[in-house]
């Protein structure tokens, strides 16, 4: 069991629709609604504890709407370590279309004070030496900027803890700069960060290798339905998906964090690592909310989730990207 520190500076309360195909203009009746408190970091965290992990959840914190944030904490074993910060934690929606369609609409949030920084800083000074690795998640609040992040980055780093980031825009691009140990951005977060579309696993890598170099030393690409592309110092692997009923993909990315943060931190095969993570990011697609380890079909999921070396040769020496 690992100690785990996670930091989430912009928290939303996710409200999740499933619905048959929208309509819109017209009225729309739902099917099941789910209200949730969440946002990266917390959601990573969700998915650590129930693996089994010591966890502290950490961050910018809404004193308006903090209550339910709370009483998940309580309930999910979270140690709070969270700034509180006047006013409301963003309302985040996601309609789950039947068929797999989902349009997330995420709000703006507080405005971090002028001292969310420093207090962040002097609340990282007690909680680093309590930690084996600190993970960043998700999108900046106004009044928070870029360079700002890049400064935990840095603090956790010289503290010499691995930092796990997955954020987007210009966060991501002073994150990378500070150098985390590992980033986790879907493709079009890297496409965006990388200034071009990104089409095909050749133009991924080689955006990736341009990262590493960098002095980022775990790079974890999720690609949807598409499955994972992870360039570390031990090599690349790239994992495909096992077949799934797929109801929502809100959490999947946090829930593949966890499972690689989870195993590279078990000292496992990258193998093992790769497809484990995987197979959890499968599971969470079936179903409102976060991965569940615990899940009754996660065994078959992880004996139907593929690992190959990319690229990968076959035993006629043929060259497959
Ligand atoms: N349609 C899908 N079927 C099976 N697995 C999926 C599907 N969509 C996502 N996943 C799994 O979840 C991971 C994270 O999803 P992705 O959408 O890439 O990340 P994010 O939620 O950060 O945008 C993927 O790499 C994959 O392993
Ligand atoms: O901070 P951002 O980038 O707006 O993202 C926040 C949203 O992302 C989520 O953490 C889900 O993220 P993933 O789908 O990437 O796992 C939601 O719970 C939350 O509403």
């Amino acid at each position: 069991m690992a100690r785990i520190l996670t930091i989430t500076l912009n928290p939303a309360l996710d409200l999740s629709v499933e619905t048959a195909p929208l309509a819109l203009g017209e009225v729309n009746r739902t099917g099941h609604t789910l209200m949730e408190p969440a946002g990266k970091g917390i959601n990573v965290a969700r998915v650590l504890a129930r693996l089994g992990h010591s966890v502290t959840v950490a961050g910018l914190l809404g004193d308006a709407n903090a209550a339910p944030f709370e009483r998940l904490f309580e309930a999910e074993g979270l140690q709070d370590s969270f700034v509180r910060v006047p006013g409301q934690n963003r309302n985040n929606i996601k309609i789950a279309e039947a068929g797999g369609r989902v349009t997330d609409l995420n709000g703006p949030g507080f405005r971090a004070p002028e001292d969310a920084l420093q207090r962040l800083q002097l609340r990282l000074k007690s909680l680093l030496p309590e930690c084996d690795a600190v993970v960043i998640g998700g999108s900046l609040p106004d009044g928070f900027p870029p360079s700002g992040l890049a400064i935990l980055v840095e603090q956790a780093s010289r503290a010499d803890k691995p930092v796990w980031l997955d954020t987007s825009g210009a966060g991501l691009k002073a994150g990378i700069k500070a150098g985390p140990y590992a980033i986790k951005p879907n493709t079009d977060e890297l496409s965006d960060w990388a200034g071009t579309p990104l089409k095909d696993l050749a133009s991924v890598a080689a955006t990736v290798d341009g990262i590493r170099a960098g002095g980022v030393s775990h790079v974890v690409v999720s690609m949807g339905a598409d499955g994972v592309f992870w360039s570390s110092p031990a090599g690349i692997l790239r994992s495909r998906v096992p077949p799934v009923s797929l109801v929502s993909t809100v959490c999947a990315g946090d829930t593949l964090l966890a499972g690689m943060l989870h195993g590279v931190l078990g000292e496992q095969s990258e193998d093992t690592v790769l497809a484990f993570a995987t197979a959890l990011s499968a599971e969470c697609v079936q179903h409102i909310g976060v991965g569940d380890p615990g899940a009754p079909d996660f065994h078959s999921l992880l004996q139907q989730t593929r690992v190959q070396p990319w690229p990968w040769q076959n035993n006629t020496g043929e060259i497959r990207l």
